[in-house]
């Protein structure tokens, strides 16, 4: 292992991702397969922001995905601290979901509406056991509700009950709530109002001060990517076309398509 991958808490090397789309309807027979995500390779520092961009269909979910241990790539690895997460013992793989969290699109989508927001957020302390009891586990989620810029009385309403902007920040807050290295942030402001979405983007980037977790940022919108991430990765068609500093890749755009992505970012 180099120096370099060393320091990194995600490795992701040479990952690609095939789906069947066609099988033989006797034989059952691969037809035809697609190629979500092909031969991508980045590094995330501790801390850090790795930003991925490009258009609806180029493969970034899934690459989040993988990263995050959702999907399981069909050729490549994936490595935390050095360690390969598919060679993991079941005790490193609970330590890596804990420390790998998401935050999604469509925060109300991604909770479950029959529970209230102080359960939901309070949930993963006892299924990875960090609380030991209700009163600790209740502290914890009003110091949490406190740094994401929820009032208290919110514990007691459904994720139904509250806008968009409150999901997403109980979402953060969930994801938050378990101390973790890395957030996998899948378009995370993309659903919400523009004036609330400067707010989340300003709130994730307090927090990744405060507490040093390292994001893995991805959106269709440049200027967003550019605003929060040090360094970038641009797919297109599965494949990554231009990566570096996010300064160097914004000022000085080698590809046409990150040109074009440039300029519907200014057009918005
Ligand atoms: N389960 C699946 N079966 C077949 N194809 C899939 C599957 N999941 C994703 N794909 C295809 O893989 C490609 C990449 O999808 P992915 O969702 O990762 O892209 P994306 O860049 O995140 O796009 P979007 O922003 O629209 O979500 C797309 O062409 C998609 O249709």
């Amino acid at each position: 292992m180099s120096i370099e991958e060393n320091k990194s808490v995600i490795t992701a090397k040479n990952i690609r991702k095939e789906y069947v789309v066609k099988k033989h309807f006797l034989t059952g027979k691969v037809k035809e397969k697609v190629a979500a995500v092909k031969s991508v390779n980045f590094i995330v520092e501790e801390g850090k922001t790795l930003g991925i961009v490009g258009e609806s269909g180029s493969g970034k979910s899934t690459t989040g995905e993988i990263v995050g241990g959702l999907q399981k790539p069909t050729y490549g690895s994936v490595y935390y601290y050095g360690k390969n997460i598919a060679e993991m013992t079941a005790e490193e793989h609970k330590e890596y979901r804990r420390n790998v969290q998401f935050i999604f699109q469509d925060p109300q989508g991604s909770m479950d509406p029959n529970y209230k927001i102080g359960e939901i957020i309070s949930m993963p302390l006892f299924t990875l056991n960090i609380a030991r009891d209700k009163k600790e586990a209740n502290k914890m989620v009003d110091e949490i509700l406190a740094k994401v810029g929820l009032d208290l009385n919110i514990k007691n309403k459904y994720p139904s009950e509250i806008s968009g902007g409150q999901c997403q920040r109980a979402a953060i807050a969930r994801a938050l709530i378990v101390s973790p290295k890395v957030i996998i942030c899948d378009e995370p402001v993309s659903a919400l109002d523009v004036s609330i979405q400067a707010q989340i983007i300003n709130l994730l980037k307090k927090l990744q001060k405060e507490l040093n977790i390292a994001y893995i940022f991805i959106s269709h919108d440049i200027g967003v990517v550019n605003y929060m991430s040090d360094t970038i990765i641009v797919m297109q068609n599965g494949a990554v076309v231009e990566a570096g500093e996010a300064k160097h890749v914004l000022l000085h755009p080698a590809e046409e398509y990150t040109k074009k992505l440039l300029d519907s970012a200014i057009i918005n």
